[in-house]
């Protein structure tokens, strides 16, 4: 019996880079990411990734677009993470670095993949494309992938 845990996860795109944080505590330490964090009670998945990136990196979006949602599930654990992922290219403000987050641009030809999460360089560019996807990531530890499937889809 598997429990879902509801993440968001926001990409700011920029015609020639990309926006990521350094995460700077808590889960993912040490790891270049998107903006993003748990859903609370009473608010929608994209209200609650509209409030972790501004949280996080100061930015405010009038909308975000729905490209992806990611399963991850660890070998042991009965908690599957359940990541929405969601792209803009306008935002609001300055990035600012915040107690989580050390927001810095990076040209798309040099996203820093290797400190990043291993599943990134899987579906990342799919994003960067604007195609929408699903994917399930089956990790054992926090490095190793053990299997995975991953789809272009018309709707998320
Ligand atoms: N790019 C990417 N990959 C992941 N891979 C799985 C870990 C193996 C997870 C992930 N997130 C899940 C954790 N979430 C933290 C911010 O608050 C919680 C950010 C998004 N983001």
């Amino acid at each position: 019996m598997f429990t879902s845990k509801l993440l968001t996860l926001v990409f700011v795109v920029q015609p020639s880079k990309i926006l990521l944080g350094m995460k700077k505590r808590g889960f993912g330490m040490g790891r270049w990411n998107g903006f993003g964090g748990k859903v609370q009670p009473g608010e929608t998945i994209e209200e609650a990734a509209k409030r972790e990136l501004w949280e996080e990196s100061c930015l405010t979006v009038n909308t975000l677009e729905k490209i992806g949602q990611i399963k991850f599930e660890f070998v042991g654990s009965t908690e599957l993470f359940d990541v929405h992922v969601f792209h803009t290219d306008h935002f609001i403000g300055e990035p600012a670095e915040s107690e989580e987050m050390r927001p810095q641009w990076f040209e798309l030809e040099k996203i820093p993949f290797d400190g990043m999460w291993p599943d990134d360089i899987y579906w990342l560019p799919l994003l960067l494309k604007k195609k929408k996807f699903l994917g399930y990531f089956k990790f054992e530890g926090y490095d190793k992938i053990l299997e995975y499937t991953l789809e272009e889809v018309e709707h998320v």
